[in-house]
């Protein structure tokens, strides 16, 4: 039986050659992990709507501007995601954790050396040539 696959919309925001993430909570998938923000596309709405829509609910910021990185598919085993990442370089707002989640900016070294879910090793990647 194939498995449904869940379609989330990821938003790498960056500024001043830092990036902003969040932490995931331990009770989610994939907790206590780092992220960039997003979440998942529901029905009836664009990725670019989901990526604005989580955005401003998980921290805070109007999106401006964005350009879309890389999408990955990857099977956790217990889900199945498809990523649809967007560098988001034009934003209103600061980001913050709004849902109470620990924050951070990093540079691309930094965020090298955070333990993130195993989907984003591409995205990582992806950044590295991003320009
Ligand atoms: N937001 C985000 N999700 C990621 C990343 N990497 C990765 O594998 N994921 C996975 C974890 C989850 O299975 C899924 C995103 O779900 P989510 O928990 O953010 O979804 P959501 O904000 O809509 O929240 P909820 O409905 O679960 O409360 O994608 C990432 O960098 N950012
Ligand atoms: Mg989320």
């Amino acid at each position: 039986m194939t498995k449904k696959v869940v379609n989330v919309a990821v938003g790498v925001i960056f500024k001043r050659g830092q990036y902003f993430v969040c932490k995931r909570s331990e009770t989610q998938h994939q907790g206590g992990l780092w992220e960039f923000p997003g979440g998942k596309v529901e029905s009836q709405e664009s990725v670019e709507q989901a990526l604005e829509r989580e955005l401003s609910e998980e921290i805070g910021i109007e999106v401006r501007g964005s350009k879309h990185l890389t999408t990955i598919e990857h099977d956790y085993g217990d889900k199945q995601v498809c990523l649809h990442v967007h560098v988001v370089d034009q934003f209103e707002g600061e980001p913050t954790g709004l849902e109470g989640q620990p924050s951070q900016w990093v540079d691309y070294q930094g965020l090298t050396s955070l333990d993130f879910p195993k989907a984003n090793v591409a995205i990582i990647e992806a950044l590295a040539t991003f320009s």
